[in-house]
């Protein structure tokens, strides 16, 4: 190894740093975009397998290190399927150039804060009268195809039209409201329902709808709750519970703008988040 390393030129040694720090880099970036979701306790199940696949040959288990030999083979053929909605993101990420650049949406920070506002006092006005509420926020992720699970709308976001969409017995209010940048998309779509368990909680429908367009998506789902009023969010995989309404606000903002520092510090967190 000191051998090689000696014998390397300079334009050896610059190729072979850059050749590090991009697989480095590439891993950080992949670390990101699965911190926080289901994959990350996927990613340790696996770390585990391709562990105990040496050890067991090392320590002499040979029937063991074959069995685990077959479910390494087994992983490679399973791993695209499990990993289907992060690999889908992921290849997302790079059509748009974000794999290697930091960023979320580039867009006028007025519109983004109109549009934050509304929803925040809508959520703020739904809450106080405990009205359910589902409404997804579109990031680089395309909803369309949620959408057409619902009824058009095509309107500007306003928290009055919010509000109206959510009144209870009304015809669009049984589903999600979804949001593209200024205006709503459509109202009552149907979103893919999570199957990951959230420590510590029960989850009802809403929740798990918001927590299900979070792992298919970047988008961030806002969810009202009829039953207590508590305002949460699910983004990347995870549910943020009992937001009060000025972090809501500020929350928003960080998650519509690029990212300069981690947002975590900045809301509640109930119990299950
Ligand atoms: N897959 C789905 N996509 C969009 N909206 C859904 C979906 N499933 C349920 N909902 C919405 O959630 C409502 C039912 O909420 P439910 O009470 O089961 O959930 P919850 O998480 O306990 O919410 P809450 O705290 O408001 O009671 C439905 O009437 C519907 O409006």
């Amino acid at each position: 190894m000191l051998g090689y390393l000696g014998s390397l030129s300079w334009s050896g040694w610059l190729l072979s740093v850059v050749d590090i720090g991009l697989v480095a880099y590439g891993l950080y970036r992949l670390f990101l975009l699965i911190r926080g979701t289901r994959a990350v306790q996927l990613v340790k199940g696996i770390a585990i397998v391709l562990l105990a696949v040496p050890v067991s040959k090392w320590l002499g288990l040979y029937t063991t290190h074959m069995v685990l030999q077959d479910i390494q083979v087994m992983l490679l053929v399973a791993l695209p399927v499990v990993f289907q909605p992060e690999l889908r993101r992921a290849l997302e990420h790079l059509g748009q150039g974000r794999f290697f650049a930091e960023g979320l949406v580039p867009r006028e920070e007025l519109e983004v804060g109109r549009v934050i506002d509304e929803i925040a006092r809508a959520c703020d006005h739904l809450a106080r009268s405990r009205t359910g509420a589902l409404i997804v926020i579109e990031r680089q992720t395309g909803l369309g195809e949620y959408a057409a699970t619902g009824i058009p709308i095509d309107a500007v976001v306003s928290a009055a039209l919010l509000e109206n969409l959510f009144v209870p017995n009304t015809p669009l209010h049984d589903g999600a409201c979804i949001i593209r940048r200024d205006r709503v998309l459509a109202a009552a779509a149907f979103l893919p329902l999570t199957d990951s368990a959230q420590p510590g909680s029960e989850l009802g429908s809403r929740h798990r709808a918001a927590l299900g367009i979070s792992e298919q998506s970047d988008a961030v789902a806002v969810v009202v709750s009829e039953e207590t009023g508590w305002i949460s969010v699910a983004v990347e995989g995870r549910l943020h519970r009992r937001i009060e309404d000025r972090a809501l606000r500020e929350f928003l903002m960080r998650l519509m703008r690029p990212r300069t520092q981690s947002p975590i510090k900045l809301w509640h967190r109930g119990t299950a988040s």
